[in-house]
């Protein structure tokens, strides 16, 4: 059975004075839930959060992660080293660095495969720009960052991916996927793991939505069927924000 789950993903906000604030403030207001509750810190905060969160039921996670085991990749990091500090899931292919720092399929497909050789998990992300969704290419699109990345996967190795649908243009923007456009999409993409694999890894497999989600969305977004959860970016920076969107689940 899937799990429902509520991460955030800090980006490159908070040093670790502000981090630490924020996880006490959190651990202190975090409510009941069903949800498993995720944060992303940077790099450097990492161990930091681990320390601060020690006896939490809050999750720490990467934000990214090199595929090379070790070797001369300046600025780098490997799968190994956060496995190494108590890292158990880590962030793949968010739109930022497919943008910004030219990640592409193939290289995302390396990186998903050196984490789950490292037995991390892989919150892999994916979603389609404005331009493809304006041109009804969006399911096309996705479909093919799928496959590209996570299709030559063995069966068994879906039990270790938590997918993250973020179409880009819902991004930091204000602007959200209505739900049903949310719930339409995350449909699709169990259909298309249907065909790629079975029905039993495509309704096992959790599907977090990503994209401005807001305490004043999130309850909308999170009631529609094949919606798991929630990859949050601004509103996971401020507790009370991030707290009411966990309570929406
Ligand atoms: O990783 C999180 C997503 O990029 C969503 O960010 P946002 O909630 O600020 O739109």
């Amino acid at each position: 059975m899937r799990s429902k789950i509520v991460a955030g993903n800090w980006k490159m906000n908070k040093n670790l004075a502000e981090t630490e604030a924020l996880l006490s403030e959190l651990s202190a207001k975090l409510p009941n839930t069903e949800a498993e509750v995720m944060v992303a810190p940077t790099f450097v905060n990492l161990t930091g959060a681990i320390s601060n969160l020690e006896g939490s039921t809050i999750e720490v996670i990467a934000q990214n992660m090199h595929f090379a085991k070790s070797g001369a990749y300046t600025g780098e990091i490997s799968a190994g080293m956060l496995v190494n500090i108590g890292i158990d899931t880590v962030i793949i292919g968010h739109s930022e660095r497919r943008a910004y720092f030219g990640e592409t399929d193939e290289i995302l497909e390396k990186k998903v495969t050196a984490a789950l050789e490292n037995n991390l998990k892989v919150m892999f992300c994916f979603g389609e720009e404005l331009e493809d969704r304006k041109s009804g290419n969006h399911f096309n699109v996705v479909k093919s960052q799928l496959k590209n990345a996570l299709f030559s996967l063995n069966k068994s190795a879906w039990g270790n991916i938590i997918l993250a649908y973020e179409p880009v243009w819902a991004i930091g923007t204000g602007e959200t996927a209505s739900p049903e456009q949310a719930q339409e999409m995350h449909a699709f993409i169990r259909k298309t793991i249907t065909e790629a694999y079975d029905a039993t890894v495509a309704e096992n497999v959790s599907i977090l939505y990503g994209g401005s989600v807001k305490p004043g969305n999130a309850v909308e977004i999170f009631s529609k069927p094949d919606v798991d959860g929630g990859l949050i970016g601004g509103a996971s920076l401020v507790a009370d924000d991030f707290v009411a969107i966990i309570k929406a689940i």
